[in-house]
């Protein structure tokens, strides 16, 4: 049986959360940047012998000021947490949103992966793999660092993501389901 598991994802502007969701979708990139507005993509992914449809939902970029859109929690099980591994500001910006969601949903854990991008970037590095995986471990969430530009972990990151929402949904339910782990 398919499985339906909505997905956003959140992180600061520019870091490469389209990039991330294109590539994943319809294996392109590109190195210019559009702002995005907001937009939904649909992927059917086989993962662990389960087929999953997933609903991902691709948003503008938040910043530590910005209010928590209502869209990115109603029946979304699962979140994508994406900083860029050339921003150390986009890392914190993570835990911020993070603590908000929580707050706003009135949950202490919520069901994620954090995601360094750029990881192609070696020479602008300026987040290391430790700090990345620090921020994962204090919200309780899987992590990784992709490209989109190359391709490098993409798909394993929303492989990830769906891990940590079928925990989630084992823990609630007993047994992963088509239930939606709705945060609010
Ligand atoms: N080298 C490299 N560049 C990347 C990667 N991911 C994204 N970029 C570039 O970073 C810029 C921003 O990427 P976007 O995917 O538009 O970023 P975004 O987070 O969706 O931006 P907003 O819509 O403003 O929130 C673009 O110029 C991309 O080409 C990557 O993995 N490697």
């Amino acid at each position: 049986m398919q499985r339906r598991r909505k997905i956003a994802v959140l992180g600061t502007r520019s870091v490469g959360k389209s990039s991330l969701v294109k590539q994943f979708v319809e294996n392109s990139f590109s190195e210019s940047y559009y702002p995005t507005i907001e937009r939904a993509y649909l992927k059917t992914i086989v993962h662990n012998g389960v087929e999953y449809a997933c609903e991902i939902f691709d948003t503008a970029g938040q910043d530590e000021f910005s209010p928590i859109n209502m869209q990115h929690t109603i029946g979304i099980h699962g979140y994508v947490f994406v900083y860029s591994i050339t921003s150390p500001a986009s890392l914190q910006v993570i835990q911020i949103v993070y603590d908000k969601l929580c707050d706003l949903a009135g949950v202490t854990n919520i069901p994620c992966v954090i995601v360094g991008t750029k990881s192609d970037l070696a020479s602008s590095r300026r987040v290391n793999w430790v700090e990345g995986k620090a921020v994962a471990d204090a919200v309780n969430g899987g992590f990784i660092e992709v490209s989109s530009k190359n391709g490098n972990n993409v798909a394993r990151a929303f492989e990830l993501c769906i891990d940590e929402i079928e925990k989630r949904l084992k823990m609630t339910h007993g047994v992963a389901q088509d239930h939606k782990c709705t945060v609010m």
